[in-house]
């Protein structure tokens, strides 16, 4: 990237992150991870379990629960994708399978958010496959709309329901960018 592309990529996410309207403070965000690690570990403090971060999105919602989980489990991630930097969602793409066997564990699938749910309902069906003995699901954020790819797939813990706009902040992004602000915002207009 050139030094010019680069400052006018400086620039523009600034602006974006300027007008974007606010819908979930940091603080509400942190009572909500709050209110996830203590469902969480009442369900599945006896089980060991195995738990997955989905790459990228799913990053700082898995650190933050782990950091709240003060009970044996393990870690390792997914990396799958269906919508690379773009604003709407294609077919699912493995980067990274999971590693570690799941034949007879309990998992937990950590993810930023539950848009239409292909990716979550694609990665929990290939867990299943693999002899997973339970899977769990974890989002931060389950996006309201009736457009769920399987609207009997809901996820077993939600930190938010969010209105339907792009979102990001929190793990998600804006075309690439933006991850790591620790509220949760929608551009202006989007
Ligand atoms: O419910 P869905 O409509 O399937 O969308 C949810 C998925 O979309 C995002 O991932 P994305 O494919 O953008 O990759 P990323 O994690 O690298 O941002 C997000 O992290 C979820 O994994
Ligand atoms: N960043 C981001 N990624 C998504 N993936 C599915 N929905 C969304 C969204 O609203 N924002």
């Amino acid at each position: 990237m050139s030094e010019a592309t680069l400052q006018e990529t400086v620039q523009s996410m600034k602006q974006v992150m300027q007008e974007a309207d606010c819908l979930c403070t940091p603080e509400e965000v942190n009572a909500a991870y709050d209110r996830m690690a203590a469902a969480i570990s009442e369900r599945l403090g006896d089980t060991l379990p195995l738990v997955y971060c989905v790459m990228n999105g799913g990053l700082i919602t898995t650190a933050q629960l782990l950091t709240r989980l003060d009970f044996p489990l393990e870690v390792d991630y997914i990396h799958a994708t269906r919508y690379r930097r773009a604003v709407s969602g294609g077919e699912l793409h493995w980067r990274v399978a999971p590693e570690v066997s799941m034949q007879g564990r309990t998992l937990l699938i950590v993810d930023d958010i539950l848009d239409e749910g292909a990716t979550l309902a694609a990665i929990k069906d290939y867990c299943v496959q693999e002899g997973a003995q339970a899977v769990y699901t974890a989002v931060l954020v389950d996006k309201q709309h009736n457009r769920k790819a399987r609207p009997d797939l809901q996820a077993d813990f939600v930190g938010l329901q969010v209105e339907d706009r792009y979102l990001f902040g929190c793990g998600m992004d804006y075309k690439g960018y933006l991850r790591n602000l620790p509220g949760i915002y929608a551009p202006k207009g989007l």
